[in-house]
């Protein structure tokens, strides 16, 4: 396993240097580079300084104390951490102890036991997934780690396309500590999905209403190994902490937080689960094209996305409306439908209809996306150029505000009428064709009627992860 050895006096003070507010329980001298150092156990974390100096101690909580070995060649003790950087990627570190006693390795390992990480995780791989390396990813970047901070594991290779679905559906986890997917952002999905229906059955609610908060899953968290094409969830999840250690290291730290999902539905039937975006329009025809084009491998996607300038937009007419996301009223919102709002004009001429799951934060101090949050943004292009709104999608992890398109925030619900009933035209009947396509998380589906809702339901699934804005 790789690590990066740490000589105390060098290390990075502002990321481990934490304020520990904590009862001691065990204080010893010990020697780090040969030189007399008191180390002390308390109940939040560890702590090493110089006698007389305590003030510039280093201290490490426990969650991001990974292990602590025994002497080996070397006769020294090694303490291997997690050190975060200012990105929120996680690196494992190490610090050489001498002279610690067996007492104090002992109540170490106690701590670090008690400190709230999965003893035992549910993993599924997708070896098909991006690059196909999922199994790769798993062997070399998770095992070894899940194995030295004393993690028991069942893994399962899905077999074929929505196996996910079926083992989320049919899969009893009251015993695990945490589900983990290795793959992308299609394999989660799929679980999320099995996951979804499996609850709604048990809880007996009718989790087609599409006016109803559908039943939060009481399930173990989530964790996402990328290993996949577009890994979106991932860093979002891990705010902004990016690549297979940092999910791996945010996994065994075991923080966990509650994720919002979209619930959309259509002809009064739950059709998806979305945890990245629903977008409808012109997202949808540029997958729906590049599905055509498989053979041409990696490149359909430049040809398709060059083709699509060229080609020119696809207007639909659609009544869109929303409800907004109500402070204080438990996320939720009246039953009433008087509070729908029709985004003006009544029928919109436009060619892209996009939504992230994620509340959009931009005060005066802090911006960023927060997939644990209350609310969400929609984003109507009609004006703007096809290249402001692929530009607005792809940089959401950057938030940067999408530019002269229609935007709606703090938006709770959503629901898109398209008004077009019979074609005049070859073209318009080749457009109403396309009408049918919506794009959920980089997966085109076919609705099956002229009208679908989106609902944002919050605090839905537990992740592995860290908070953005922490
Ligand atoms: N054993 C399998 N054989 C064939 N297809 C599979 C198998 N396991 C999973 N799949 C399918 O692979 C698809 C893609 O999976 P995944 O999300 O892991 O990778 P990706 O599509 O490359 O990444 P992303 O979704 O992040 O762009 C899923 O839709 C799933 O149905």
């Amino acid at each position: 396993m790789e690590s990066k050895s740490e000589n105390i006096s060098q290390t990075n003070k502002e990321t481990v240097n934490q304020n520990l507010e904590e009862t001691v329980i065990f204080t010893e001298v010990v020697k780090i580079k040969g030189k007399g150092n008191i180390l002390t156990v308390g109940l939040a974390g560890l702590k090493v300084f110089k006698k007389s100096k305590e003030a510039s101690a280093i201290t490490f909580k426990w969650p991001d104390v990974l292990c602590i070995l025994p002497p080996q060649k070397c006769s020294e003790t090694v303490l291997q951490y997690i050190h975060h950087e200012a990105n929120n990627t996680l690196l494992i570190k190490t610090l050489q102890i001498q002279e610690i006693s067996e007492q104090c390795v002992h109540l170490i390992n106690q701590q670090i036991a008690a400190s709230g990480r999965p003893k035992k995780l549910f993993v599924v791989i997708n070896p098909f997934g991006g690059t196909g390396k999922g199994l790769q990813i798993y062997h070399e970047e998770a095992e070894p780690l899940f194995k030295v901070a004393g993690i028991e594991t069942t893994v399962i290779v899905t077999e074929r396309s929505k196996h996910a679905t079926q083992i989320g559906e049919s899969t009893d986890f009251s015993h695990y500590d945490g589900i983990v997917v290795v793959g992308g952002d299609g394999l989660y999905q799929e679980l999320l999905q099995g996951l979804t229906l499996q609850e709604q059955k048990k809880s007996g609610i009718n989790y087609d209403n599409p006016d109803t908060d559908l039943v939060k899953l009481n399930v173990p968290p989530i964790g996402i190994i990328p290993a996949g094409t577009g890994n979106a969830a991932t860093k979002y999840y891990n705010a902004g902490g990016f690549g297979a250690k940092t999910s791996v290291l945010n996994i065994i730290r075991g923080e966990q937080h509650r994720a919002s999902v979209f619930g959309v539905y259509c002809n009064n039937k739950l059709f998806s689960i979305s945890h990245l975006f629903v977008a409808y329009g012109m997202c949808a025809d540029l997958i729906k094209w590049a599905e055509e084009l498989r053979w041409m491998k990696k490149w359909r996607y430049l040809y398709v996305f060059l083709g699509q300038f060229l080609s020119g937009k696809r207007y639909f007419e659609a009544e869109v409306q929303y409800r907004p996301f109500v402070a204080g009223s438990g996320g939720g919102v009246s039953s009433s439908l008087s509070d729908w709002i029709n985004l003006e004009p009544a029928v919109q001429h436009c060619y892209s209809i996009y939504a992230f799951p994620y509340e959009f934060v931009d005060t005066e101090n802090k911006k960023y996306v927060d997939p644990f949050g209350q609310c969400c943004q929609l984003v109507v292009s009609s004006g703007c150029s096809q290249l402001s709104t692929i530009k607005s999608m792809v940089a959401v992890s950057k938030t940067s505000s999408p530019g002269n398109m229609e935007v709606v925030n703090n938006v709770k619900e959503f629901k898109v009428k398209l008004q077009r009933e019979n074609a005049t035209n070859p073209r318009e009947a080749k457009n109403m064709e396309l009408e049918k396509f919506i794009n959920i998380d980089g997966e085109l589906l076919s609705l099956d009627s002229k009208e679908f809702s989106v609902r944002l339901q919050t605090s839905f699934v537990p992740v592995f992860g860290k908070a953005p804005n922490a």
